[in-house]
């Protein structure tokens, strides 16, 4: 499946939103009529009375231009409803997309996008769209309609007077072309620093401390403010840009104005053309240059909308590192069985394998200890077990059942990935024990915690805060309630202080006990305490050399 372009994906994301397109076009459509139709009404009163009519005559026509007046307010207010559910509506498409790329569909994209930029597409970028879906898009087809009927009038009432007023026109469509020109690119930049800031500050805010820990605060500031700087410098090219062309704008509507009186008013005196229709020009003329006036701010908001559109879908475009093909059947995972990898080799890049060939069966009931150096290889083997990722090619099975064929939601039920630093998920202890075995009922919760991590953690205890070996004990308690059938564990390679490691390895021998599990050991103590041990080196399983082995 080729992953869609950026423009078939607005398409996607508007898809539902069929009806309430067709309705929007429509009252742009009379709301545009009914603006056109004010100046038009007001100049045939102008007419009437000039010519020696009544006010009574000209009530009709000045009570056209009240009605006109307000259908086109009422249909203003529609509009802006309407345009403001579509864009709701296709924010939220958006969001479930870029949500869904950032989750089930592809867990490990948060290591090739930096979770700062990650943050900035999630709203910034996000948000520019939106607002370019609720003003920008309804406010330019309104005005080009606006446009169009006011041109149409013009021409039917007076074609030499519409040819003044069209001969200003090319000067502001070669402005407003060199305005693009020299403004896009500054708008595209502006915007570009404006995610490269706030992904900074994202970054900054975690490395804030270390950075003042290794007193280096000063070159944090000045890298933050060097970024600003780079910010400022767009804003001001934008801004030069605008400088140029409404002065421009403003001087040449100035013009059409003068021309327009001049010449209409020498017509009403050969009697060529009416009062009212050098009244009606004059009237419309504001809402042809009006709209031009926006220019800047509409540029401003498609760019941004275009350059975070581009931000958006380079992240919905992910490959998907997991994908389940449709045509196969869902195969339920069995209660207990062994868990599995088979001749798998898998590589994050296709020239660099990160597991080349790995064989290696873990039985119901048995503790293996991974070990290997730093990059051996020894997390992708886990991620591999939980389905993080696919294998490029062999197998990953629990129980006879290939992982690819099973729902990815059962994998987590009976397959527990406890990393290194447990869970760092926002919320409490309760939450997480929750979150993880949510068929538990409270007090088990709290008996199971008691029974794992004694009076150290308790379940109102924020989560986040947590030492190290605490937080292992909250997911050993998890694992004590969800009763999972297999179990990776990756060991905490920090220093736990004595008593809160004995209470983790004690804690592992109540839990783990009688399922299948892997634990990725970095101390010897824990090697000792499984059934035997396997040693990954560089991407492929080795024998375990001897104990007391110059090799060890
Ligand atoms: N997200 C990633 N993108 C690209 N390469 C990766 C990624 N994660 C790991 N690698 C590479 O894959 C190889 C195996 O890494 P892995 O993290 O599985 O090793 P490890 O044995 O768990 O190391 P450690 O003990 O340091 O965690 C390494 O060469 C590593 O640089």
């Amino acid at each position: 499946m080729t992953a869609p372009r950026p423009r078939a994906l607005v398409r996607r994301w508007a898809r539902g939103s069929g009806p309430r397109l067709v309705t929007l076009a429509a009252v742009v459509l009379v709301g545009s009529a009914a603006t056109a139709a004010v100046p038009l009404l007001t100049g045939r009163a102008v007419d009437l009375l000039a010519g020696g009519g009544t006010v009574e005559g000209a009530l009709p026509f000045l009570a056209g231009v009240a009605g006109a007046g307000g259908v086109a307010a009422a249909l203003l207010g529609l509009r802006t409803w309407l345009a403001h559910r579509i864009a709701e509506d296709v924010l939220a498409a958006a969001r479930r997309d870029v949500h869904s790329a950032v989750g089930a569909r592809n867990p490990l994209i948060s290591e090739r996008h930096p979770p700062g930029s990650l943050l900035s597409v999630l709203t910034v970028d996000v948000d520019a769209l939106r607002i370019a879906c609720r003003d920008a898009v309804p406010e330019i087809v309104a005005s080009t309609a606006l446009f169009v009927w006011v041109v149409v009038m013009m021409l039917v009432l007076s074609p030499v007077l519409t040819a003044v007023v069209l001969a200003g026109l090319p000067f502001v469509l070669v402005a407003a072309v060199h305005f693009r020109r020299v403004s896009g690119p500054a708008y595209a930049d502006q915007r570009r620093e404006l995610a490269a800031t706030v992904g900074r500050l994202t970054e900054d805010l975690h490395g804030a401390r270390t950075a003042v820990a290794l007193g280096r605060d000063d070159d944090r500031r000045t890298g933050l403010m060097a970024r600003h700087d780079r910010y400022l410098g767009t804003e001001f090219r934008a801004m030069r840009a605008r400088n140029r062309f409404f002065p421009l704008l403003v001087g040449v509507e100035g013009l059409v104005v003068v021309a327009v009186i001049c010449i209409g008013g020498a017509m009403t005196i050969t009697d060529a053309i009416g009062l009212g229709i050098v009244v009606t020009f004059a009237l419309a003329l504001g809402q042809v240059f009006g709209p031009l006036r926006q220019l800047s701010t509409w540029v401003d908001l498609l760019q941004a909308a275009a350059a975070a559109l581009d931000r958006i879908a380079a992240v919905v475009r992910e490959p998907a590192t997991i994908a389940t093909p449709a045509d196969r059947p869902v195969r339920p995972l069995p209660a207990t069985g062994d868990l599995e990898l088979d001749d798998v080799r898998f590589g994050y890049t296709p020239d660099r394998p990160a597991l080349d060939g790995v064989t290696l069966r873990i039985r119901a009931g048995e503790r293996v200890a991974l070990t290997g150096a730093t990059g051996a290889g020894k997390s992708t083997v886990a991620r591999l077990l939980v389905r993080w990722a696919d294998p490029g090619s062999g197998s990953v099975r629990f129980g006879g059942v290939d992982l690819r064929d099973t729902d990815p939601a059962e994998i987590g039920r009976t397959i527990l990935f406890v990393p290194q630093e447990g869970l760092r998920l926002p919320g409490t202890v309760g939450d997480i024990l929750r979150l993880l075995a949510p068929e538990a009922s409270g007090s088990a919760a709290e008996q199971a915690l008691r029974e794992v991590a004694g009076s150290r953690v308790h379940p109102d205890d924020d989560a986040r805060t947590l030492a190290d070996g605490h937080a292992q004990l909250v997911v050993l308690a998890a694992v004590l309630l969800a009763d999972p059938a297999a179990v990776i564990l990756d060991e905490a390679t920090a220093a736990l202080d004595p008593d809160v490691s004995a209470r983790v390895d004690a804690a592992l021998d109540r839990v783990l006990t009688g399922r299948a599990v892997l634990v990725i050991a970095h101390r010897p103590e824990t090697v000792a305490r499984c059934d035997r041990a396997v040693l990954l080196d560089r991407g492929r399983l080795r024998p375990v050399p001897a104990a007391g082995s110059a090799e060890q």
